[in-house]
């Protein structure tokens, strides 16, 4: 879709965060599907991203080479190291060697459940770009913070630390993404103004790290219970380039229909 006073470079993304769902075989049906459901118009409007877990990857692979499918795809996590003795970590350059082009970083889950703090937030976004990854970079603020109005500080701090040592070439290619931990899973979606004023908070905060031409051309998406029925409202904001799907990424159907509302909507003719 296209958005009055976003810089081309901004094509919208939809990033479909499967988490721990879907064996391999079930991958595979799920590739199906959203490929079935969406034709090529969509994809010069629209990034269409699958992040499934580790296990599925190469099945995920197979079916985009073999069938020439114009989806991308990646790793919803990765090793802040290169290689070596650390039992159960996937690295940047495996993930690479599989046709991986993004990677999920510092998702809430991940600070949450396995306690990564923003240092490792930060060594993982450099070992993303080490192998030519994009991170996703995501941000997020829980429920206290929110009621405490110190939403819009705590997202930018995480931004901050997380681009820690990132010089300007490699940050022109990052997506970040805004995801409200009391929005995910939860249905409660954030209002369209509630996302646009933390993505508008991101990219300044990018203009001023960097620079603003560079914060103009970085994608910043939003998270949090997005379904086909919301997407359009809420990637009708200036300053969202996409989403980042959980739940109703599982659903082949329902994610085209998110792509499809990205894409600007059904296509006539
Ligand atoms: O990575 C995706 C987010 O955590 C959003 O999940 P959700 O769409 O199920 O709320």
């Amino acid at each position: 879709m296209a958005r009055a006073g976003a810089s081309p470079s901004r094509k919208p993304l939809i990033a479909g965060n499967w988490k721990m769902n879907l064996n391999h075989l079930e991958a595979i049906a799920l590739v199906q599907k959203i490929a079935f459901s969406l034709k090529p118009p969509h994809f010069e409007a629209v990034d269409v991203v699958l992040l499934p877990p580790f296990t599925d990857i190469r099945s995920v692979q197979t079916l985009v080479d073999g069938d020439k499918l114009q989806l991308r795809y990646g790793a919803q996590d990765l090793s802040p190291y290169p290689s070596g003795a650390y039992t159960g970590d996937i690295s940047g350059a495996m993930l690479a060697k599989l046709g991986c082009t993004f990677a999920v970083v510092g998702h809430s889950e991940r600070r949450e459940y396995h306690h990564e703090d923003d240092q490792v937030v930060n060594a993982k976004v450099k070992a993303a770009y080490a192998h030519s990854l994009t991170p996703i970079l995501c941000v997020g603020e829980p429920l206290q913070v929110r009621e405490a109005g110190d939403h819009v500080g705590h997202c930018t701090d995480q931004l901050c630390a997380g681009l820690l040592g990132v010089g300007e070439a490699q940050a022109a290619s990052l997506v970040v993404a805004y995801e409200p931990v009391w929005a995910i899973g939860t249905g409660k979606v954030a209002t369209p103004a509630d996302a646009q004023e933390v993505c508008r908070a991101i990219r300044a905060r990018l203009a001023e790290l960097y620079n603003p031409e560079l914060a103009d051309g970085i994608r910043v998406l939003y998270g949090g219970s997005v379904k086909s029925t919301n997407a359009a409202e809420i990637m009708a904001q200036a300053d969202v380039d996409g989403a980042l799907v959980g739940g109703a990424s599982l659903d082949g159907a329902e994610f085209a229909g998110i792509c499809i509302a990205a894409a600007g909507g059904p296509l006539t003719g």
